[in-house]
């Protein structure tokens, strides 16, 4: 670390700590009204900033009324152990007596809240899990994520994709659930590689794919991704039905939708059909009531279970946005139910931990709803440990994202 990366780290840190805007964008903002910084540059003070955020709640009860500047030396001394003499050349005097007292401060018992990283109005919704469990969660969530690819059926299989990369000098490595995954531990740049640029694989974490493979669609189903967004999962029903029956692939963000098109293109596919909906009672919906045989519901959520990659959402969301998410999971999922047909399947995930946006959203469906009932995931999914009727899948037990996802099936009439 040269004394110029810690000051730019420092710019960045306090360019992105209001946390106004998602700190992956505020940080590409910042890279680019600095275009002389190098590759080696860019990573340091992304690791920096990202590193901050990861154990911000930590930080920030070993150092209450911390500065960003503090918070950075704060982070390289007591996070990553830097040696004092190693920050030495970065040190004003005010920095070194700073941080003198703070190693010499006798640190009082840790509250749950930086044991666990996770913020105070989460740890209300994991009230009925047990402490030891909620501070391993916490603590896998704060870990970086691998780079995880999916491979596409249509294009390759998995050994030509793991030979191809592994061809290019990677790590590349299968998967343990998904058979069309491929971890990448070194998080290379994959979107120059000709397998990516051909549509080959696409970047998608394992425990995503996972969620895919639970709907399973036929190839000559009917399918609808009610909340498909840029098409993550899309993607994977298309090439799953061999580029056969019809997937229309619903969002009401017309950005997320428009992001989908490049890489449909580049999928190869041609049974996808995008289309921007108003709301969740848009007529284009409402037509396809009863036709549907499967529907994938991968609701607009809370996104805590994505924290490895996206830290600054323990600050971005709140009690007040949870409780308005609640609301629209529940309607989301009233509206799409409306679609499957007799006998057809419906996949209700999110990529949350939180019991409230998962099996308790299930649990008030399935009351109002007995048409449905529960398919366990546990028979679908035998590889993966510790499932029950319900998808729960945790970084520091699968070494995925955060998943919930819940198999219900229409009766036959
Ligand atoms: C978890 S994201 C979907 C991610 C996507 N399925 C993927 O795998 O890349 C949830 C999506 O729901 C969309 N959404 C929010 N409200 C919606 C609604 N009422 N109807 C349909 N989609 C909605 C959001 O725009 C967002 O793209």
């Amino acid at each position: 670390m040269t004394p110029f990366q810690f000051e730019q780290a420092h710019q960045a840190l306090q360019a992105i700590l209001p946390l106004t805007y998602p700190a992956d964008v505020s940080l590409s903002h910042y890279f680019r009204n600095h275009p002389a910084l190098g590759a080696q540059d860019r990573n340091f003070i992304a690791e920096s900033v990202f590193g901050v955020l990861r154990h911000r709640l930590w930080l920030e009860w070993r150092a209450p009324d911390a500065t960003p500047r503090q918070l950075l030396l704060a982070y390289m001394r007591l996070v990553r152990s830097l040696p004092q003499r190693e920050l030495a050349p970065l040190l004003s005097e005010a920095d070194t007596a700073w941080l003198t007292a703070l190693l010499a401060a006798a640190p009082t018992e840790q509250p749950l809240i930086a044991r666990a990283e996770l913020p105070d109005w989460v740890l209300p919704h994991l009230k009925d899990m047990p402490e030891a469990d909620i501070v391993a969660l916490g603590r896998g969530l704060r870990e970086p994520a691998p780079l995880d690819l999916r491979v596409n059926t249509l294009k390759s299989t998995r050994e030509q994709a793991l030979a191809a990369l592994q061809q290019a000098g990677w790590q590349a490595e299968p998967t343990p659930f998904s058979p069309l995954g491929i971890r990448m531990p070194g998080k290379p740049a994959i979107n120059r590689h000709p397998l990516f640029l051909e549509g080959g694989v696409e970047v998608q974490d394992e425990g995503s794919q996972l969620l895919g493979l639970l709907l399973a669609p036929k190839r000559h189903d009917m399918v609808v991704d009610f909340c498909a967004g840029a098409g993550g999962k899309t993607l994977l029903l298309g090439a799953l039905m061999a580029s056969q029956g019809r997937v229309y692939a619903f969002d009401v963000s017309e950005k997320r939708i428009n992001n989908l098109k490049p890489r449909l293109k580049r999928s190869g596919l041609s049974n996808v059909h995008p289309q921007l909906i108003a709301h969740e009672n848009d007529s284009r919906i409402k037509r396809l009531q009863g036709k549907i045989d499967k529907v994938l519901v991968d609701a607009p959520c809370s996104g805590l279970g994505t924290l490895r990659r996206n830290p600054d959402l323990k600050w971005r969301q709140s009690e007040a946005s949870l409780q308005d998410l609640l609301q629209r999971q529940a309607s989301i999922l009233e509206s799409a139910a409306r679609l499957v047909k007799p006998g057809g399947r419906l996949v209700y995930a999110t990529c949350s931990i939180l019991p409230d946006e998962n099996q308790l959203q299930i649990t008030r469906f399935l009351q109002s709803h007995p048409a449905f009932r529960v398919v366990p995931v546990s028979s679908l999914l035998p590889q993966v440990p510790q499932q029950g009727d319900y998808l729960q899948l945790y970084p520091h037990v699968h070494a995925t994202d955060g998943f919930f996802a819940a198999v219900l099936e229409r009766v036959p009439d």
